[in-house]
């Protein structure tokens, strides 16, 4: 049966026959659908490993209505978009659209970007930075253009430079751009502890902060596990603990990234999972504190205009305040140098 879309994109049947209307005719007089319920879209910019890992995550937790995906290679892209298309009937539905041309992304709520250059074997996230500030000079324009109220968040890398460049080429006020920062650092970091200590990882409240990359910092003197904190836990019930095992457990957390890359290219299911995870907390206005790369300038004493992981609430308006956080004197001083290494690689950007 010959059947084509009507301008509401409804399906006509054989003399012009709404087919939608016919099926649901009762329905639909009984139940316009809701005005009340906010239609949500979001962009990912770049289907590559990370693009595709996020997407597919987003659209098994039900984050939204409409899913866009950009890319600069067509057939890559519509392939991609094809085999999401193709598992409709598992997931909840999504209007699931591709294309390299940007008008696509008109009206998006979050644009998530991570379109650029990875690193190879051994390569350090910071040697991609001149390519990738390229890349963000055509790609961050034209998502301004078609979305000027969207969200951004940044997760190509090194993702806290680029997040400060999003901002400079946006000129969007900064809590609608975010990069996707320690997040997943944190998430290993929790992996790491969990399994040390053998509880589950949701039970255990631990932050990296500082860069997403070689010079992060672990905040050992917050970390709790089920309330309960743990460093001072050990020193009042006397049970002694080695400094090396706690920084040989932050070493595995920098060191993680380079394992994966080495053992199977790149990373891709984590960073997925930790991204799907920021997209709720702001979407569903969920307030739940994260740790992303935001603008630092002001808090804990950092007066440069440089973008580090903080943890920070996250909503429907983008980064809604930092927390503060209690800081021992070596991890101010680390989250100092931290900023110092960003701020001297900023320092040599044209954007
Ligand atoms: N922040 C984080 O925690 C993490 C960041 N990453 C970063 O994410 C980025 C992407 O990594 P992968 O997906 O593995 O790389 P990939 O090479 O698989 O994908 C990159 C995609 O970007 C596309 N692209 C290139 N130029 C474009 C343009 N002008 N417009 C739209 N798309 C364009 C490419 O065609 C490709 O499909 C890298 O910079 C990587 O380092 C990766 C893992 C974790
Ligand atoms: C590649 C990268 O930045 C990561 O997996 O942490």
């Amino acid at each position: 049966m010959a059947m084509h879309k009507s301008s509401s994109g409804s399906a006509l049947g054989p003399g012009g026959l709404d087919l939608t209307q016919a099926f649901f005719k009762s329905v639909m007089n009984a139940a316009p659908s809701s005005p009340t319920k906010r239609h949500t879209k979001i962009s990912v910019i770049g289907a590559g490993n990370v693009g595709m890992a996020i997407a597919q995550t987003i659209l098994t937790q039900d984050l939204t209505d409409e899913l866009v995906l950009v890319d600069a290679i067509p057939d890559k892209l519509r392939g991609e978009m094809l085999d999401l298309q193709h598992a409709a009937a598992f997931l909840p539905r999504t209007r699931i659209q591709a294309s390299t041309d940007y008008s696509i992304t008109a009206g998006s709520d979050l644009c998530i970007v991570t379109a650029g250059a990875r690193q190879i074997h051994g390569e350090s996230r910071l040697n991609l930075l001149q390519r990738n500030v390229t890349l963000f000079q055509k790609i961050i324009p034209p998502l301004v253009r078609y979305s000027p109220d969207t969200i951004l968040l940044i997760v190509s890398n090194p993702v806290d430079v680029l997040t400060y460049v999003a901002w400079k080429l946006s000129g969007f006020p900064s809590n609608r751009v975010i990069g996707s920062g320690t997040n997943l650092d944190s998430s290993r970091f929790r992996f790491l502890i969990a399994d040390h200590l053998d509880v589950n990882a949701q039970d255990v409240q631990a932050f990296i902060v500082g860069e997403h990359g070689d010079s992060s910092v672990a905040l050992w003197s917050s970390i709790s596990v089920g309330g309960v904190p743990v460093l001072s836990f050990l020193e009042k019930q006397e049970i002694t603990y080695e400094k090396e095992m706690l920084e040989s457990i932050h070493r595995e957390v920098t060191e993680s990234a380079y394992e994966v890359i080495s053992l199977k290219g790149y990373t891709s299911w984590a960073i997925g999972y930790s991204v799907a995870n920021l997209a709720r907390s702001i979407l569903r206005d969920q307030r739940r504190v994260h740790p992303v790369s935001v603008l630092a300038k002001g808090f804990y004493d950092i007066d440069g205009e440089v973008f580090l992981k903080l943890p920070a609430q996250l909503g429907r308006g983008g980064i809604l305040g930092v927390t503060n956080v209690h800081f021992t004197q070596e991890e101010k001083h680390r989250l100092m140098n931290s900023a110092t290494t960003i701020l001297q690689v900023q320092n040599h950007l044209t954007i």
